[in-house]
């Protein structure tokens, strides 16, 4: 069985989708970000508080890394600039895997991102304007590493449970 891979931008729905798939295929989840919080005993923010997105950066392709030498099957969901860093979008091309990119509109990500702000450190503090920008901007910049993905399921409009069947469909 080969390692199921979420990516894609903050709020596309990586976390939420990996554990209801997890529900719907009985393989088990991990979130990259929650590894990374239990190892480090220090929440997202608080690394990024104390130590730097550097520092971050570090442990993120560490444990990316760690749990990719894992043999189980596994849903993983990334973060969402685990691809963008170190060599990680070179580690996406395993044969060992499969990536999937959902991929959500700058409307749909404003939407869900500007009611689920505090806890991701790089938008906690930008109000509607500047967080509207900001995802577009960063969005097309980080879209090169999320194309390179096996398969892309669009999000926009799709219910989590909707979501959950396209990606069971496409790795039937
Ligand atoms: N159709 C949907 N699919 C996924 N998430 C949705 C959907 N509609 C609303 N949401 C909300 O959007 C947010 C997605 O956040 P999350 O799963 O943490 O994304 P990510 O891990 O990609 O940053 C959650 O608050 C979730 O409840
Ligand atoms: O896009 C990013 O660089 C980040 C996304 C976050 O994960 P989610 O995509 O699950 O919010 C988290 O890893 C950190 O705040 C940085
Ligand atoms: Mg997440």
């Amino acid at each position: 069985m080969k390692k199921i891979i979420l990516l894609g931008y903050m709020g596309c729905g990586k976390s939420t989708i990996a554990h209801k798939l997890s529900e719907k295929t009985t393989i088990p989840f991990l979130d990259l970000d929650q590894y990374i919080e239990e190892k480090a005993n220090l929440t997202i923010k608080e690394l990024f508080e104390k130590h730097g997105e550097i520092y971050f950066r570090k442990l993120e392709h560490e444990a990316f890394v760690t749990l990719l030498e894992q043999k189980e099957a596994v849903i993983l969901g990334l973060g969402g600039g685990t691809p963008c860093y170190a060599n990680n979008h070179e580690l996406l091309q395993r044969p060992d895997l499969v990536s999937v990119y959902l991929k959500a509109s700058v409307a749909t990500l404003f939407e869900r991102l500007s009611k689920n702000k505090s806890k991701r450190p790089l938008i906690a503090n930008l109000n509607d304007v500047e967080l509207n920008e900001f995802i577009a901007k960063h969005l097309f910049d980080r879209s090169y590493y999320y194309n390179q993905a096996q398969y892309k399921v669009t999000v926009d409009d799709k219910t989590v449970a909707e979501t959950v069947e396209s990606i069971v469909a496409l790795l039937a």
